[in-house]
């Protein structure tokens, strides 16, 4: 037995050593790489074993973040649990990233790891490709077939009737002196006039298709959202704990079986196309099917690429429309000196009941286009932009090495008080005079392309900027314009209007409950 107890103490003494010696040795490889290579890494505030850091965010990151660059710099180092990300926090290194090594930069990835072991789609991503040949292939038929100025013009019809919509819904809730969810009618709103820009002719069979495509892919967003930050957990993110992974590919397979039937009519609708020339008004499914089966097209597109594009089209084109508008009511209604001067600008230029705003007045109303400039700087869609680093790059003196992680926080670009007067402040003018009262500089000279310094980036900029940001706008600035022109708003509860944007994508958490008063019905007019 005294035997035993010695050998047991003698192994764990051994085994205790071992690990001891092996953790030393790592130490010390890691040190003399270092110094050897000499990699220089950004500032980083210290971190704590597992966590990083992690106790020094908190949900609203694109905030905490911009509070941590403060103290460490506008290129820092920050660890989100075991994952390193470098963190890019001022328009001169947004630069650097986005136009002087913007091809080096082109890739991206998604903050949650876990998720792709629950992606039925996992590798057939557009959105996050890495740059390469499908990425290269996708944003080309993008700027050309499926989302070019012609298409733009040519589903003109569609916003006009879904608007039309929209505001019928509003003037009955003013009607019945009933409160409405503004976010949720423009999500419907949005949401619809993606369905029928994508697949038009299905809608118009069945009507009830958006309908059904939203549930399907609201469950979807649901559940991917629950991965956000799932990284944190390190290799533990591949295990689904609360079984959402689940319930995450079982919403994706009907998503799946909804595509599926829907492409095989697109199918049959080519063949016949092909054997009567008859073109007919394409919608995008049309043009990408058409691909599909174009066995000339340099790129061999698959059903699965195909189900995947439009997922990240309902995504990427719905809910970043539908808060652009929900943000620039919201700012309308806390501001009514704001609003009262652009209700003028529409009646000065359009009429205050002759007609309804067209798309076509937008060129003519500055102040309606300052607005969701501002409201895209204080409340910008994407807040915080991913990056991954093709090459080993210098940044800023910096060593990137290849592969890593960058997050641009475009919400801290755009609030830097380096380059805005008053930053936290909802001040359209700043968009049309040169001079504020202060006598600071101004930016009147700026269009939603942003400029040449990279302080405003509504849209992104470089390789990665937006596919849809023509459609975005057209929608977002005739719709702001129509709700003010028809519409007085009072909030039903006004301590609970959300003015702060939280996650990644920059929504808003809480419902804009309000009540519509109608001014101008253009169902009458
Ligand atoms: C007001 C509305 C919109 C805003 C503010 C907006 C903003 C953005 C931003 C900031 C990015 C990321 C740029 C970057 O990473 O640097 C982006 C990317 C993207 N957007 Fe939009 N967007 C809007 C509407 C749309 C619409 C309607 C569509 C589709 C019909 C769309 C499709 C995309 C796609 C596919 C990408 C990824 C492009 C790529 O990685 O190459 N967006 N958008």
């Amino acid at each position: 037995m005294a035997t035993d107890d010695r050998g047991f103490a003698y192994y764990c003494y051994l085994g205790g050593s071992w690990i001891a010696i092996v953790l030393l040795v790592q130490l010390f490889i890691k040190t003399c790489t270092s110094f050897c290579t000499k990699i220089r890494h950004p500032p980083s505030p210290p971190a704590l074993p597992i966590i990083g850091h992690l106790h020094l965010l908190s949900s609203r990151l694109p905030s905490s973040l911009k509070t941590l660059a403060s103290q460490y710099g506008s290129l820092m180092l920050i660890r989100f649990g075991l994952t390193p990300i470098f963190v890019v926090s001022d328009a001169k290194t947004a630069k650097e990233i986005l136009k002087i090594h913007d091809v080096d930069f082109a890739s991206k990835y998604t903050l949650a790891f876990g998720l792709s072991r629950f992606d039925i789609y996992d590798g057939y991503t557009f959105f996050n490709a890495e740059y390469g040949t499908y990425w290269r292939f996708m944003k080309k038929l993008c700027m050309t077939k499926l989302f070019a100025g012609t298409q733009l013009d040519r589903f003109i019809h569609i916003r006009e009737q879904e608007t039309l919509k929209l505001l019928k819904s509003l003037v009955e809730k003013s009607r019945e002196g009933k409160p409405c969810d503004l976010g949720e009618e423009l999500s419907v709103f949005s949401s619809n006039i993606i369905c029928r820009m994508a697949i038009g002719k299905r809608c118009m069979e069945n009507p009830n298709l958006p309908r059904e495509i939203r549930k399907v892919v609201g469950d979807i967003m649901k559940n991917a959202a629950k991965f956000s930050f799932n990284e944190v957990f390190g290799p533990l993110s591949r295990f689904d704990f609360l079984g959402k992974g689940k319930e995450l590919v079982s919403a994706t397979w009907k998503y799946d079986q909804l595509m599926e039937q829907l492409m095989k009519k697109y199918e049959e609708k080519v063949e016949m196309i092909n054997g009567t020339g008859d073109e007919g008004e394409k919608d995008v499914m049309d043009i990408l099917m058409e691909t599909y089966k174009d066995t000339n097209s340099e790129l061999k597109l698959t059903r699965r690429h195909i189900k995947k594009f439009f997922l990240e089209i309902f995504f990427a084109g719905v809910e970043t429309t539908a808060t652009a508008m929900q943000s620039a009511i919201t700012e309308l209604i806390q501001n009514p000196t704001v609003y009262t001067k652009l209700r003028e600008e529409i009646h000065l230029n359009v009429g205050s009941d002759n007609r309804l705003v067209k798309e076509s007045d937008v060129p003519n109303l500055p102040f309606l286009q300052a607005v969701v400039k501002e409201t895209l700087r204080l409340s910008p869609i994407g807040t915080l932009r991913a990056r991954q680093c093709n090459v080993d790059t210098k940044i800023n003196g910096y060593d990137i090495k290849a592969g890593s992680r960058i997050l641009i926080n475009a919400y801290a670009i755009m609030r830097d008080s380096n380059s805005w007067d008053k930053p936290d402040e909802f001040m359209p003018e700043r968009f049309l005079s040169a001079k504020s009262t202060d006598g600071v500089d101004n930016h009147p000279t700026l269009d939603f392309k942003g400029d040449q310094d990279f302080h405003y980036l509504p849209f992104g900029s470089g390789r990665r900027a937006c596919v849809g940001a023509s459609h975005g706008l057209v929608v977002t600035l005739s719709t702001i314009g129509m709700l003010v022109q028809c519409f007085d708003w009072e909030l039903k509860d006004a301590d609970k209007i959300d003015t702060k944007m939280t996650g990644y994508s920059g929504s808003r958490a809480l419902p804009l409950a309000c009540y519509p008063t109608t001014r101008f019905d253009p169902t009458r007019a």
